[in-house]
């Protein structure tokens, strides 16, 4: 997933040598590089607690990480230059039941107001966009939104998210709320803003139904490490099989199995002596390291 601009026009997603850890937390990401092409759909895959969420975040400018050059989007510095988020050319959509808009910053979506309030209240908006947007995610704008469903709110929130045209779009995990319709229609409407438009997106996902003739490249997070970066019909166990659920299930198979069975694993050393970890064989050898 090279950048094919270079970096001085720089249109998609640059990260580089990204050093990140929670408060008091072992490291999460230690020298890591990902390019992501302008234009593309880029699932991002791994076990639970691999680091997508937060990878998301700090693309999505939220989580400071080094200097102006560690992490790029749209040739801008994601956590330094807001007008990226504010102006809209940077959109994230987060399992939170709250949506940044612009400079107006988090508004929760669960208060009483109706669904027109919420989404007649985002400024600056092309109406015929809106009406799409709308009628694509089937919204009656009398609801009222602490009378409705987990989908139906989430219908609201990926509405509000996409009024402004976004030039790259972070989307973690947001349509598992949804109906296999509202899903589909969105996965399509995602699909023409890429061609139409040459938005880039990036998509933290479990849920891998109809992805493999949607997505144009897949990332692999391991533990905080990338391990795969590459276009989906470069993936070559997919070529043997046109089941995306069961290749990514195998590695994230692998992976846990690797993490029992390796020799060199700490976790695996102590399980002779007494640590209080040594129950676990889920916990990775980068988070013993750092307990020992
Ligand atoms: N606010 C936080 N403070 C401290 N540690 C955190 C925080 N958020 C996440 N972590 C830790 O960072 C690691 C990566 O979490 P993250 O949420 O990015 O994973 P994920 O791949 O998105 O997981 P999932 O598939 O479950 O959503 C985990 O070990 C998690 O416990």
């Amino acid at each position: 997933m090279v950048e094919e601009n270079g970096n001085d026009d720089l249109k998609g997603i640059r990260v580089q040598g990204m050093q990140f850890s929670y408060d008091g937390q072992p490291p999460l990401f230690v020298n890591f590089n990902l390019n992501i092409s302008p234009g593309s759909r880029c699932l991002l895959v791994g076990a639970n607690g691999s680091g997508k969420t937060t990878l998301l975040k700090i693309m999505a400018g939220k989580h400071m990480v080094g200097g102006r050059d560690v992490v790029r989007v749209l040739n801008c510095s994601a956590f330094h230059d807001t007008q990226l988020v504010c102006g809209g050319n940077l959109a994230y959509l987060g399992g939170s039941w709250s949506k940044t808009v612009g400079s107006a910053g988090e508004i929760p979506l669960q208060g009483d107001f109706s669904a027109e309030h919420m989404i007649f209240g985002v400024e600056g908006v092309d109406p015929v966009r809106r009406e799409k947007l709308i009628e694509l995610l089937d919204i009656d704008l009398q609801w009222r939104m602490h009378k409705v469903s987990d989908g139906q709110r989430r219908r609201v929130q990926i509405c509000m998210g996409l009024l402004h045209p976004f030039k790259v779009l972070l989307l973690d995990e947001v349509t598992v709320d949804l109906d296999v319709v509202a899903r589909m229609d969105l996965l399509d409407f995602f699909r023409e803003e890429c061609e139409q438009r040459g938005a880039t997106l990036v998509y933290a996902t479990h849920i891998f139904d109809g992805l493999e003739t949607w997505a144009t490249h897949l990332a692999y997070i391991q533990d905080g490490e990338l391990r795969r970066a590459e276009k989906l019909s470069d993936v070559s166990e997919l070529k043997n099989s046109t089941n995306l659920l069961s290749v990514v299930e195998s590695w994230l198979r692998a992976e846990t199995k690797r993490e029992r069975t390796n020799p060199s694993n700490p976790v695996n050393q102590i399980q002779k002596t007494n640590n209080p970890f040594a129950s676990s064989p889920f916990v990775s050898s980068r988070h013993m390291a750092y307990y020992r």
